[in-house]
């Protein structure tokens, strides 16, 4: 199916905290666009990459694992790889953080070949505003789950955004599975 897909408490609460640890002990930058470009109108967050091979290496094992449970009974892509680290974004109120609307299928090596997009909440929702995840796959926008810990999936040309973050901090792991281009 094409339709977006939620995981719900993919991650625990203190998992979320664990994920933020890592993505700021190991820095924080401003964000690009796909193929590096930077654009302020279109983006303005500041992301991380998650080290697989490191203390990490769990938060990859929950990514596969839950991958591989949706496309087997939703998505049904056919799927051969991770060619991306995972990215943690942060999106603060203080810049006027957000992610206009965009599909994450570019140009770019590995942007020509994403299939699949994952997104989960990393933040209590009760601390932030703003900072919605809203996809429109169907001519009619729809908002992602925002609990703590819940995965929202779908193919990665559905034009998507971030909606601007009102009061507080976001944060988001994000990661794309990878296989031969839609036909
Ligand atoms: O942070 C999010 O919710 C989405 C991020 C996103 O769309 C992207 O990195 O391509
Ligand atoms: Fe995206």
């Amino acid at each position: 199916m094409l339709t977006p897909l939620t995981c719900s408490a993919m991650f625990s609460p203190a998992q979320c905290d664990e994920i933020i640890r890592y993505a700021k002990a190991g820095g924080v930058q401003e964000a690009g666009l796909v193929k590096g470009r930077q654009n302020d109108k279109i983006r303005t967050a500041r992301i991380a990459w998650l080290d697989e091979d490191g203390d990490a290496g769990w938060v990859f094992s929950q990514v596969m694992a839950t991958v591989s449970a949706a496309n087997r009974s939703h998505f049904k892509f056919a799927l051969t790889e991770f060619a991306e680290k995972v990215q943690i974004a942060v999106y603060d109120a203080a810049d006027g953080s957000h992610f206009d609307w965009h599909s994450d299928i570019g140009a770019g090596h590995c942007a020509e070949k994403r299939k699949l997009t994952l997104v989960a909440q990393l933040s209590d929702p009760l601390t932030y505003e703003g900072g919605r995840l809203e996809m429109n796959s169907t001519g009619r926008v729809e908002t992602a789950a925002v609990c703590w810990g819940d995965a929202t999936l779908f193919p990665s040309f559905t034009p998507h955004r971030v909606t601007p973050v009102a009061s507080g901090t976001r944060c988001s792991l994000t990661t794309w599975v990878h296989g031969p281009a839609f036909l």
